[in-house]
């Protein structure tokens, strides 16, 4: 008979299982060294334990196994006496106020009184072998009495109880392994009895060249596969699913399987249902795609998108080009001297000019060509205005009606050929709408350069001697809106530290509620962080009034407080101002 090559049988080794001793009994004998190790072993899997060792003067019970042992009492008990034959037939957590690690044992343990927590004897049908649910389900002696530790040894032999006796390699029905976890993952490492320390060697060697994150990434897979199987449960597309999830495994890096979030993921099983494996970066362009897909576009005519309105500019512009051309220039603060040299010249020589209604006239009028400004919001629109004027919100239906006046005029201009210089207060980039403009003009065919501005999100702070950051005290800075989509405030807002400063653009009308949110136990600021309120900052009517979180709408109101208007809030305000 001819054979195939087959690998050949390498005899002597163990046969390494993950045990699921989950929910199952294991009881300890000993309570030092070697048993607290063993606690935590078991207690990892999420095996209920009991652990039987006296505690006397001369022999205490290990602090760390008392300790464990306390901070689980629901899957723990403790017999505080010598091993009894007994104990390997008897039920655990029936009667769990019994059994478990109770403040009682603890007392009288502390006053070295021997305290046996009794357990009720099995009996009869259940007891021992042949129970439908035998009541003991691993032992693991760690006892320094070697004649007892044969004796349990043969006991658990004629129990049929899996056995493991510390230091006795032949009576162990399984040794442990020197283990590394991250979360799920596990390595375990085995010399088959020869070499603990090699072991133990070997395993730091081996987590030390681990990728990063596998742990994550082998969570974010489990989530995966769970959802997967949810989607296509049948037997009859197992095959599929399993090459496909090997597929994805194999084609993702580790690093980019821990970022999976339920976004991707969702995008990921999109893969599963085309046949293919997409890429991060595939998954990550169906992701952006869908974003910009749900902001609307409202086009008031058709929209020429024919080849010659295509323009391919340079985006750093030495001269100015002929038209079309758009530029969204960011004009600052308000300060005509806070403009930048680039604004300055594309004021002068753009042929026409849109600007946002709150740029002051010094600025605008550096315009040599044709200005059109913002309309003002009209009451027949019957519009609900949150609180004063305040730039950029995006609920009102006001702002999302002069947005396509803006960007209408724009067009026209580009479609006469001109070149449109789109002035937007501070900088088009910071909550200024200006990639949604960029989007919107990519979709008629027009590709805007964009040229930065002060945005007041960090010159305000300034303009009222507010450093947002300053060494050693102040070593971050969040930006944020008080005016999230949908007119309310960011689910996000930061959390409390005592080295951040927040600058919150759009607040005013909101004072209470940013003093309320910040102040709430899951943020945790503290009442008396100063907030430094600047109004019109850098304008010939700048204000700048002093509060703290909790007298903020307070001196909002009596103030009278008006957009634009900004809050810094943090400790930095305290540097330069007291
Ligand atoms: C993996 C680990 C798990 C754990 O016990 O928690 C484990 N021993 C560890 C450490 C360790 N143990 C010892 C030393 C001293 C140095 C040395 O001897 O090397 C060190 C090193 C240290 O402490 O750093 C002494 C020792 N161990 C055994 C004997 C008896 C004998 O060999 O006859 C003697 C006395 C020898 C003597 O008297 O000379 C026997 C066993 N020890 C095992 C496991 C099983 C085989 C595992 C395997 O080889 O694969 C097995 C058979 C039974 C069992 O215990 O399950 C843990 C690593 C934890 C980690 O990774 O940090
Ligand atoms: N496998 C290993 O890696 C390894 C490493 C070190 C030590 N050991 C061996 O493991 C055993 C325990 O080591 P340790 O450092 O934890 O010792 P230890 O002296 O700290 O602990 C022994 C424990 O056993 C308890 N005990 C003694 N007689 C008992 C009885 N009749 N019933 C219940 N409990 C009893 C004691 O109260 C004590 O809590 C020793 O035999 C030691 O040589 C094994």
């Amino acid at each position: 008979m001819v054979r195939s090559a087959i690998d050949p049988i390498r005899p002597g080794a163990s046969l390494i299982l993950a045990w699921q001793i989950k929910q199952r009994h294991a009881i300890i004998i000993g309570g030092g060294f070697v048993a607290a190790g063993r606690l935590v072993n078991v207690l990892e899997a999420d095996a209920k334990v009991t652990v039987i060792c006296p505690d006397s003067e001369q022999d205490p019970l290990s602090e760390t196994v008392r300790q464990h042992l306390q901070d689980h009492p629901d899957t723990t008990r403790l017999v505080l006496r010598s091993f009894q034959d007994s104990d390997l037939t008897t039920a655990f957590g029936q009667h769990k106020d019994t059994y478990s690690f109770s403040t009682s044992t603890i007392a009288y343990n502390q006053e070295r009184k021997e305290q046996i927590v009794t357990c009720p004897t099995i009996t009869g049908e259940s007891s021992g072998l042949g129970s439908a649910e035998p009541p003991v389900d691993m032992v693991l002696s760690a006892i320094d009495d070697i004649p007892l530790s044969t004796h349990i040894y043969h006991l658990c032999k004629s129990l049929r109880i899996p056995v493991n006796i510390a230091d006795v390699p032949p009576q162990c029905d399984f040794y442990f392994c020197s283990t590394h976890r991250d979360q799920s993952l596990q390595v375990a490492v085995s010399t088959s009895g020869k070499g603990p320390k090699l072991a133990n060697l070997i395993r730091r060697h081996i987590a030390d060249h681990l990728p990063n994150r596998v742990g994550e990434a082998i969570e974010k897979v489990g989530k995966l596969r769970a959802q997967l199987r949810k989607m296509a449960p049948g037997p009859e597309v197992g095959p599929k699913r399993m090459q496909w999830m090997s597929r994805v495994c194999e084609e993702w890096k580790m690093e980019e399987l821990a970022e999976l979030d339920d976004e991707s993921t969702k995008w990921v099983l999109q893969g599963f249902k085309d046949n293919i494996v997409y890429s991060l970066e595939e998954v990550r362009k169906k992701i952006k795609d869908e974003t910009y897909k749900n902001i609307e576009f409202k086009r008031t005519d058709a929209a020429p998108t024919d080849e010659k309105n295509l323009l391919s500019i340079p985006s750093s512009d030495s001269t100015v080009a002929a038209g079309p051309r758009l530029i969204l220039v960011g004009a600052g603060p308000g300060d005509p001297e806070l403009l930048t040299r680039k604004a300055v010249r594309l004021l002068e020589e753009a042929d026409l000019v849109i600007s946002d209604r709150l740029i002051p006239s010094e600025v605008i009028d550096l315009a040599k060509g044709e200005v059109r400004i913002a309309p003002k919001k009209r009451a027949s629109l019957q519009i609900e205005l949150q609180s004063g004027t305040d730039q950029n919100s995006s609920t009102s239906t006001a702002s999302d009606y002069i947005q396509d006046q803006l960007n209408e005029w724009c067009l026209e201009g580009l479609r006469e050929g001109k070149t449109v210089v789109r002035l937007k207060q501070g900088d088009p980039f910071i909550f200024g709408r200006g990639a949604e403009e960029v989007l919107f003009f990519r979709d008629h065919g027009f590709e805007a350069e964009v040229v930065p501005g002060i945005s007041s999100a960090l010159s305000a702070p300034l303009a009222a001697g507010v450093p947002l950051t300053h060494r050693g005290s102040a070593d971050q800075v969040i930006i944020t809106t008080a005016q999230a989509k949908g007119g309310v405030l960011p689910d996000n807002f930061p959390t409390y530290d005592l080295k951040k400063t927040v600058v919150i653009l759009m607040g005013v009308g909101k004072a209470q509620e940013i003093s309320e949110l910040m102040q709430s136990s899951s943020l945790g600021w503290p009442s008396d962080v100063p907030v430094v309120i600047v109004e019109n900052a850098h304008c010939p009517n700048e204000r700048t009034m002093d509060a703290t979180l909790g007298t903020l709408a307070q001196v909002v109101k009596e103030s009278k407080a008006v957009p634009p208007s900004v809050f810094v809030v943090g400790w930095a305000g305290l540097i330069l101002r007291s």
